[in-house]
């Protein structure tokens, strides 16, 4: 690679990069298998897949916590663990050991001054993950949210470029979780990269710019939540439905009609369905219903992921 000009070294929009990553205890388990994964400057990216799908292993060998059997990674265009990279990653991965007898900020006091951070920098992330209120309350008096969210506000006391997040949300009640995701696009939506871990559909759906489908330790899909989705089409519901079929085949902005379970699929734009609509009842068709029909994420996540349970 050469060098870019902007004073960044190469390939620093993208933040994550892997090559064939892939992960085996001893002969039997490949927890991450052949691993391609690129994440991008400024995007937040949800790596998705079931529970043993190998999203942690994955995130800790972005983070040098473990070593790949082979394969490579760059991470802000360091190797993983390199002390360089690792000043500008932010992670929450385990959930870090605080002292339940402190009070919030002095637990994020005592993680700044490990790491050489600034004092200030304590109220800032406190402000972020808005825990400020509470700041002076005992650790062991927060909720399981809270002390997420003093997670997430340990991860940011460096202001990290990269922040990488395992599951944020397991474990919490649906106000923690809402909370979380709030909070999580709050923190995605300025020049921070957010990359997260769930086997929670819903939660990326909600939060991220890409998805990397995850499946046995292998991707098995990437791309906008849109993309995944495939296709928009258009369901109808007629009589005679094969006639309808013929005919809406013909028509101009429809590439594909399908009949599926006593209905009519169309490829085709959805702003068009008055006009087609209009062309099958004037062909002398009965329509008795037409919609935009999108596969849900879910039903593409479920083909993805070999119907496993989420
Ligand atoms: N240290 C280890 N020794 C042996 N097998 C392991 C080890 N760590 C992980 N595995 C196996 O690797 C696979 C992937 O695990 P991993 O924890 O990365 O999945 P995950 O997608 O993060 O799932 P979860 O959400 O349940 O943590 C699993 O089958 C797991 O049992």
């Amino acid at each position: 690679m050469k060098n870019g000009d902007a004073g960044r070294p190469p390939g620093e929009d993208l933040l994550v990069e892997t090559r064939g990553l892939t992960k085996r205890y001893g002969r039997r388990i490949t927890a991450v298998d052949n691993l391609d994964l690129a994440v991008r400057r400024g995007e937040v990216y949800g790596f998705l897949g079931p529970n043993g799908a190998g999203k942690t292993t994955t995130l800790r060998m972005l983070l040098g916590l473990i070593r790949p059997s082979s394969g490579r990674a760059r991470v802000l265009g360091e190797r993983p663990g390199a002390p360089d990279g690792l000043a500008r990653i932010g992670a929450l991965v385990e959930s870090p050991a605080f002292y339940p007898y402190l009070s919030g900020k002095d637990n994020l006091r005592v993680m700044a001054r490990y790491a050489d951070v600034p004092w200030w920098r304590v109220d800032e992330a406190l402000m972020e993950v808005e825990l400020q209120g509470r700041a002076k309350d005992k650790f062991r008096k927060y909720s399981l949210g809270m002390k997420q969210r003093l997670g997430v506000a340990a991860a940011l006391l460096k202001d990290p470029e990269l922040l990488i997040l395992d599951e944020p949300t397991n474990g919490l009640d649906p106000k923690g979780m809402a909370d979380m995701r709030a909070l999580i696009r709050e923190l995605g939506s300025g020049e921070r990269t957010v990359l997260l871990s769930s086997h929670l559909l819903g939660e990326v759906e909600q939060i991220c710019d890409r998805v990397g489908v995850v499946r046995k330790g292998r991707l098995v899909a990437e791309g906008t939540v849109a993309e995944l989705r495939g296709r928009e089409g258009l369901l109808v519901r007629a009589e005679p439905l094969e006639e309808a079929s013929y005919i809406a085949a013909r028509l101009e902005g429809v590439e594909e009609a399908t009949v599926v379970d006593g209905t009519l699929r169309l490829v085709a734009d959805p702003e068009r369905s008055a006009e087609i609509n209009a062309k099958l009842v004037s062909a002398g068709i009965r329509v008795s219903e037409l919609r935009p029909a999108e596969q849900s994420l879910e039903e593409v996540f479920l083909e993805l992921t070999g119907r496993e349970t989420v």
